[in-house]
């Protein structure tokens, strides 16, 4: 960087300088309006209510304070009231940091219509958009295809905007569909501009099937088009390589080049060089119409079996660096392959917010959403997550700012290089952001740069992945980027427009959908027991409301002390007629149940006020009880587990491959097991034992041998549960479908539930 300007002086510079003059130009002439925030009206209801729920947890806690100095030593009195008093506490504790970000939202609007008014489109920064894909199996070609089509067709000048595919599965088969994708594209765009189209990929234009009269004939033709090249491309996969044939539709000449000099003898998904393909260049390629076609570039960065190569953490960095020797754009968009754009006009609404003078100062990224299509009626595994992902931001976005979902996301490529006021430059000055390229991305010299910093020992004693880039050492990268982005000094916005701006296939299946939360929170507890906690470090650099607002996400997992407790202790309790509850006729029952209606009831309130149903909230409820008994607790003993060096568990790449028949089930709102897994295990366990205890309790009522009075709660959290597991009693006893759970995983379940009774004797005895 030059002189004496310090870069980070110079980097903030560049984007806001327009910003000044707009802003004293605004102040003369009526400037246009950018964006506007409110609070929630909410927020002074939701204060009261917690201060009161706040009081009556402090009672709760006193209340088993005093059964505990009561039960004697040792006695199965102390051991359930210990256990109720570590559930108890578990779920104070996350109730309280949730406070934190639930109590005050913050809604925005942007307006994109007006950008153009306060910047020319030349004087636009130039936009890099980073599209991530580990694995030909799991992610099919096509979807990615989708993806990086519909943000190539992006309204945003194309010589400003470039796309890089990361491809971590090192595949011919995904370069060959860019390659394919290349070539519809300089039909598709010209396309959707001369039609005005909005479902920009062209998947989605076509399964809506809205097409005018006037329109029709010439989408019927780019529909050919297009299911030719799906079928090509499909072809190839299902092959699983690419033939002499396919090679002769490319062009030929260098890009065929490509696939021999690659993918030869000894190239492996864990060991091969890197493979760096320039598919589109902007100043040459040109569409149909004569119209400039933005970069598509194709990265597999090399892999050794050798080094650590940090999952999607590290393929993001190297796009950062692979980029910067290409185009190094001041702002870069970062989106999973299956997650494509839903409105052309996205990268101008996040502009909102970097340009003009309601520029947000110290803006480190704007996220938008995950939402999803293709979610069946009622979402029966609660895939929208609407809470992590369109209602928590908007409480962190009160604070310093939304956390970081791992997609649909726009940076601001200095925001990775230390914070606002300390830059932290990279080991080569060609990284620095705001560095101008000055070859053309084809050149010689660039090619060599990119090969080389795409290499797997590149990052050796460098400060990528720990001061620059996006951080090493979790699972969820994306969550603990966001965090030390915010604990640098970085502020950021969440972006929820009314037309979401990404959809996301969600995964369908039970199985993937669990370990892919064990995934996370495996990855949460990385990060909750660091040096770099968020309830110490956190704390220390974020204040304390932020600080706990992230420690509630590093330790969801925690959550499952409580559900797996409440689901096996009342229960186990009841089958031995064994009141651990207050009566119904005591004060102290009043106050368990404000607490337990009054936390579903709040829940309830919040989720159906943003846009959601009451049946889409219990399916919600529901999951968090499933995952409590699977995700959360694997994840949390695997993370022990890993901690003590007993076992690893890397990234396992969630499946969006969905069958025809799984594809029908869900369709019709059954559950998906399917294939035998120990993470069914306690959930089932936990299913068998609550309709067991149910049913015992109520032959205990009516033989008049206990009173209901004594037993109510308890058997009115047997059959909560009950309730909640419908779906798997359904599998266990009516369903004979291949989606039904294993039986050999209901043996087993039934098997170890009778040993935890059995257990239990010695410890609930009179
Ligand atoms: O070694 C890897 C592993 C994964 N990925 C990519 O990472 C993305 C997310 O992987 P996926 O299996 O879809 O994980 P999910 O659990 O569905 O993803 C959520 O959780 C991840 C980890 O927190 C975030 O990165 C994602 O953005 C977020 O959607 C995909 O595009 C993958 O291709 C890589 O590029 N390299
Ligand atoms: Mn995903």
């Amino acid at each position: 960087m030059e002189g004496t300007i310090s870069p980070c002086g110079a980097a903030l510079a560049k984007l806001t300088a327009q910003g000044k003059k707009i802003k004293m130009e605004a102040r003369a002439s009526h400037a246009p309006t950018l964006h506007t925030v409110h609070i929630s009206r909410r927020t002074a209801v939701n204060g009261v209510y917690a201060a009161i729920y706040a009081a009556a947890i402090m009672a709760l806690l006193y209340h088993h304070a005093l059964t505990l100095l009561h039960s004697t030593t040792l006695s199965s009195s102390f051991f359930i009231s210990l256990c109720l008093l570590i559930s108890d506490l578990v779920l104070a504790s996350m109730w309280a940091m949730t406070q934190t970000f639930r109590m005050r939202l913050v809604y925005r609007n942007e307006f994109p219509e007006n950008i153009k008014k306060v910047a020319k489109e030349s004087e636009f920064p130039a936009l890099d958009v980073f599209i991530c894909t580990a694995d030909p199996q799991k992610e099919p070609a096509m979807s990615v295809v989708n993806t990086a089509i519909s943000v190539m067709a992006y309204d945003y000048p194309t010589e400003k905007l470039s796309v890089y595919v990361s491809d971590d599965g090192g595949s011919a088969l995904t370069l060959f569909a860019l390659m394919e994708a290349a070539k519809f594209a300089s039909h598709w765009l010209p396309f959707c501009r001369k039609n005005n189209v909005v479902e920009r990929s062209p998947e989605a234009y076509f399964a809506a099937n809205h097409y005018s009269s006037s329109l029709k004939s010439e989408s019927q033709k780019i529909k050919i088009m297009y299911d030719s090249m799906k079928d090509r491309v499909e072809k190839v996969v299902e092959r699983g390589k690419v033939g002499q044939a396919e090679l002769e539709h490319i062009n030929g000449g260098t890009e065929v080049e490509a696939f021999k000099k690659y993918w030869s003898e000894g190239f492996t998904r864990s060991q091969h060089p890197s493979v760096i393909e320039v598919i589109l260049q902007n100043t040459q390629d040109k569409d149909i119409t004569g119209h400039f076609l933005p970069n598509l570039i194709y990265v597999s960065r090399q892999k050794s079996t050798t080094s650590p190569h940090n999952f999607k953490a590290g393929a993001l960095n190297v796009l950062i660096r692979v980029s910067a020797t290409m185009t190094n754009a001041p702002i870069f968009l970062v989106l999973d392959c299956d997650m494509y754009s839903n409105d052309p006009k996205t990268p101008l609404r996040q502009l909102c917010y970097f340009l003009g003078h309601q520029a947000i100062p110290n803006l480190g990224f704007v996220q938008f959403p995950q939402r999803f299509h293709g979610i069946n009626k009622n979402d029966i595994y609660a895939s929208e997550y609407k809470y992590i992902f369109r209602l928590d931001p908007k409480g962190f976005d009160g604070l310093a700012g939304s956390n970081f979902n791992g997609t649909g996301c726009f940076f601001h490529r200095r925001a990775l290089f230390g914070s606002p006021l300390s830059f932290q430059p990279p080991e080569i000055a060609e990284l620095e952001p705001y560095n101008i390229v000055k070859r053309p991305i084809k050149s010689q010299e660039v090619l060599a740069l990119a090969d080389r910093v795409s290499s797997c020992t590149y990052e050796k004693h460098t400060y990528w992945g720990s001061k620059i880039g996006f951080r090493y050492g979790s699972l969820v990268e994306d969550y603990y980027t966001s965090f030390r982005l915010h604990c640098g000094g970085w502020t950021s916005i969440f972006c929820d427009p009314e037309r979401p701006a990404f959809l996301g296939d969600a995964p369908i299946n039970l199985v993937d959908i669990l370990n892919q939360t064990k995934r996370w929170s495996i990855g949460l507890l990385e990060v909750g027991f660091s040096k770099y906690s968020p309830i110490t470090f956190g704390i220390r650099s974020l204040g304390l409301r932020m600080g706990l607002a992230y420690s509630n996400i590093a330790f969801w997992p925690t959550w499952s002390i409580p559900i797996t407790i409440y689901a096996f202790l009342p229960q186990l309790a009841l089958i031995k007629g064994f009141p651990i509850f207050p009566k119904v006729s005591e004060t102290w029952f009043l106050l368990y149940m404000f607490l337990g209606l009054g936390a579903y009831g709040h829940n309830l309130i919040i989720y159906v006020l943003e846009e959601g149903t009451v049946q889409n909230w219990w399916n919600d409820q529901r999951m968090w009880m499933i995952r409590g008994l699977s995700s959360y607790l694997f994840g949390l003993v695997e993370y022990f587990l890993k901690c003590f060096g007993i076992s690893t568990q890397g990234f396992n790449v969630t499946s969006k491959v969905v069958e025809d028949e799984q594809s029908k089930r869900y369709e019709q709102g059954i559950f998906e097991f399917g294939v035998p897994s120990p993470i069914f295990v306690p959930l089932t366990m936990a299913a068998i034992l609550n309709l067991v205890s149910f049913f015992v309790g109520i032959v205990q009522i009516i033989r008049g041998s206990k009173l209901m009075e004594e037993l109510f709660v308890q058997m009115f959290i047997a059959g909560y549960f009950a309730l909640n597991f419908w779906p798997i009693y359904d599998s266990v006893f009516l369903r004979s479908d291949k989606g039904k759970l294993p039986s050999k995983t209901t043996v087993l379940a039934a098997f170890l539930t009778w040993i935890v009774y059995k257990a239990s004797g010695f410890i609930l005895r009179n």
